[in-house]
């Protein structure tokens, strides 16, 4: 198993709310995300926050527009020495192959750069609606290999299609998952999910997981129960 897979997803409005729950937990357990609402509302100095407290950040901002465009925008992400940070494969090849070339200059400082496939919200009507005639799977496993060809490290994805995509594209390239969702937990606007243990031994590499932990009624209780079902 990958060490520190959980990756606590820090959808928060409120500075002070998110602070809180970071000081309670530890760096050695588990990895934090910072999104566009968080980003949004305050800035690099969140992920400054973040790391003086020791973790790893994943920078969640899913960059999408021209190749230029993306191609600074990830360097400015390299330029915060976040851990990871995302962009949408459907920006295509060439979007994709300008951010890794932007990150050549960082050298072994420079953040995993992962594409996002298909939204782990959408299902396969949603996708109709969009134009594409094929289920969610094959859709993504089309922007995976996109996203391999481009040299970049990983894809997120649903849990469901890790077994599929682990077995097509190598232990190399990391699956980074969310829609988790511990037993009993809801799935709210999540589509394509699954359980913590489940993803894992479906090949995921990192599991992405925000309300079940941060709108449970003790995070840390929530927090300790996943990390314990998969340790
Ligand atoms: O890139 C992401 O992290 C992401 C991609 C995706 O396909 N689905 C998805 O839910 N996410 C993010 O993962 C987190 C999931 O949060 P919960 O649904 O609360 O567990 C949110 O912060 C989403 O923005």
């Amino acid at each position: 198993m990958t060490n520190k897979p959980i990756l606590v997803a820090l959808d928060y409005n409120n500075r002070n709310e998110a602070l809180e729950l970071i000081d309670k937990l530890d760096p050695e357990m588990c990895r934090l995300k910072v999104g566009k609402e968080m980003f949004t509302l305050f800035g690099p100095q969140i992920v400054s926050d973040i790391h003086s407290r020791g973790f790893d950040l994943f920078l969640d901002l899913k960059f999408h527009d021209i190749p230029n465009t993306v191609a600074k925008a990830v360097s400015s992400a390299a330029e915060l020495g976040v851990w990871m940070t995302n962009i949408h494969a459907s920006g295509g090849l060439a979007m994709m192959e300008a951010a890794k070339r932007a990150l050549e200059q960082y050298g072994d400082k420079a953040p995993l750069l992962i594409a996002v496939t298909v939204l782990t919200s959408m299902n396969d009507d949603e996708l109709r609606m969009l134009g594409i005639n094929v289920c969610a799977s094959e859709h993504v496993l089309r922007l995976a290999a996109l996203t391999q060809q481009a040299g970049l490290d990983g894809v997120v994805c649903s849990a469901q299609e890790s077994s599929l995509l682990k077995s097509k594209f190598g232990e190399d390239f990391k699956l980074i998952t969310p829609g988790i969702r511990p037993l009993g937990t809801d799935n709210g606007d999540q589509h394509r999910v699954m359980t913590p243990s489940k993803a894992l031994a479906a090949g995921s590499d990192y599991l992405v997981i925000g309300r079940p932990i941060t709108q449970a009624a003790d995070p840390l209780k929530a927090l300790h129960a996943i990390y314990h079902s998969i340790t």
